[in-house]
């Protein structure tokens, strides 16, 4: 049972916020409502909705809900869990499976919109409180990820969390001013539910990252490569090693493990001798384990693209390379699709990249022949990059022409192009794993 104890402002939203029972010695469950809505919420060290009411107030300005590896890791662990709970209750309420998941509408209600930093002439915003910029990215230490959030900032607090949205997540609460996740792979392709998120979820595309990433196959000591049983990993590692997996002949099943870092250390906390991990050479420092095949990727040109996420655009530029990533959907029509690509074509736009998932609210429609019968076509969103940035005239035009063609349209960002010195996977990274 939850009792209502305490309200307070931010802007013209006032909140109440009950308190709820406690999830463990430090944290305490706590149910905020404005108007009708409610989101459950978890806080470290609080044990009375005042300070929870002054954390959510400070949160923008100080250093958020924990400082150690511990703190973030619980704090996620109890969104990751809390959004989960939310799904089922959505999917009970509305008998339907895959409907969204986290209500940004909600979220948003929570940050203080009167005091967001207005957009940043800098390429990558600076963060309000004052102390380093905090990045949150899914996996543990030693993950691709981590690697990718230290080029993004090399001075950055970085904060690791279970799911990619939990980090999509952290960026909306205040407690980190980036996120940094995968959005496609040279060899594995798209990672499709990063692709959905971005759509759920309000934040700006601001930067990428353009990783190359080299595997290695990681033991306990002593352990040789007929030992063991079982290779675990991240599915796209498992997949970008496929080829080089059965060269080496090993008799093993795969499995996956939610983070390339992450297999490597059930490997190291369960003393798994007939298993191996799929990660990179920092995870075998960070977890004390052995490097029994280095460079299993099966391409060489192995390169992950990551997206920097924030609250807030970036002014686009035009002294320096931009990608644009928008989004959009189309009703009935003929050859839409090759009229909005056109567009692009006709200004001498380069496209690097289109994708197309699946239309969330509207999977299927019906269409009804010619002989009167009724056939069912499938209904996407198109995910569409463009080597040009919102501040060129061109661009701009050939937006507004999208927009004639389409019904829904999102520019996800305009961002600068990473063109930094290209290193293969078989060389020297550019995030030092030594
Ligand atoms: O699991 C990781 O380490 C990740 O960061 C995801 C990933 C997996 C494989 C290649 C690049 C990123």
């Amino acid at each position: 049972m939850f009792s209502v104890c305490q309200s307070f402002s931010v802007g013209r939203n006032k909140y109440k916020i009950s308190t709820g029972s406690p999830l463990s010695k430090l944290q305490r469950q706590f149910t905020i409502r404005c108007a009708s809505e409610s989101l459950h919420y978890s806080a470290t060290n609080a044990t009375d909705p005042a300070s929870v009411a002054a954390s959510i107030n400070n949160s923008a300005f100080t250093g958020g809900i924990g400082k150690t590896r511990g703190d973030w890791q619980s704090s996620c662990a109890i969104l990751s869990s809390t959004v989960v709970k939310q799904q089922q209750d959505n999917e009970k309420t509305n008998g339907v499976e895959n409907v969204t998941v986290v209500d940004r509408d909600r979220i948003s209600d929570l940050v203080p919109t009167g005091n967001l930093p207005k957009p940043l002439s800098d390429l990558i915003p600076t963060p309000a409180h004052g102390s380093e910029t905090r990045v949150a990215y899914q996996g543990v230490p030693g993950a691709y990820s981590e690697a990718a959030a230290a080029n993004a900032c090399p001075n950055g607090e970085f904060i690791p969390c279970d799911q990619f949205q939990v980090a999509f997540q952290a960026v909306e609460l205040w407690i980190a001013d980036l996120a940094v996740l995968p959005l496609e792979n040279s060899v594995g392709g798209s990672i499709h539910r990063n692709y959905d998120l971005l759509l759920r979820h309000r934040l700006h595309i601001v930067g990428e990252v353009q990783l190359p990433v080299r595997h290695c196959l990681l033991a306990l000591p002593g352990v040789r490569k007929q030992d063991l049983n079982r290779v675990i990993s991240d599915p796209q590692a498992l997949a970008q090693c496929e080829l080089t997996l059965n060269k080496l002949a090993l008799n093993v099943t795969r499995e996956e493990a939610y983070s390339t870092a992450g297999a490597a250390e059930i490997i190291a906390e369960r003393n798994l001798r007939d298993t191996a991990a799929i990660a990179s050479e920092r995870a075998a420092k960070l977890y004390g384990l052995d490097v029994i095949a280095d460079g299993i990727h099966d391409d060489c040109n192995n390169v992950t693209r990551f997206a920097m996420l924030a609250r807030e655009p970036i002014i686009p530029r035009t002294d320096r390379p931009f990608r644009t990533s928008i989004v959009f959907a189309h009703d009935n029509g003929t050859a839409v699709l090759f009229k909005v690509l056109s567009v692009f074509a006709f200004r001498n736009i380069n496209l690097t990249k289109i994708e197309s998932r699946p239309h969330r609210n509207r999977p299927i429609t019906f269409v009804d022949d010619d002989n009167g019968e009724t056939a069912k076509r499938f209904e996407y969103m198109f995910y569409v990059d463009f080597e040009a940035s919102m501040a060129n005239v061109r661009a701009q035009n050939a937006l507004s022409d999208v927009q004639e063609f389409t019904t829904f349209l999102r520019v996800l960002g305009s961002y600068p192009i990473d063109i930094s010195p290209w290193s293969p996977s078989g060389g020297i990274h550019r995030y030092d794993v030594t």
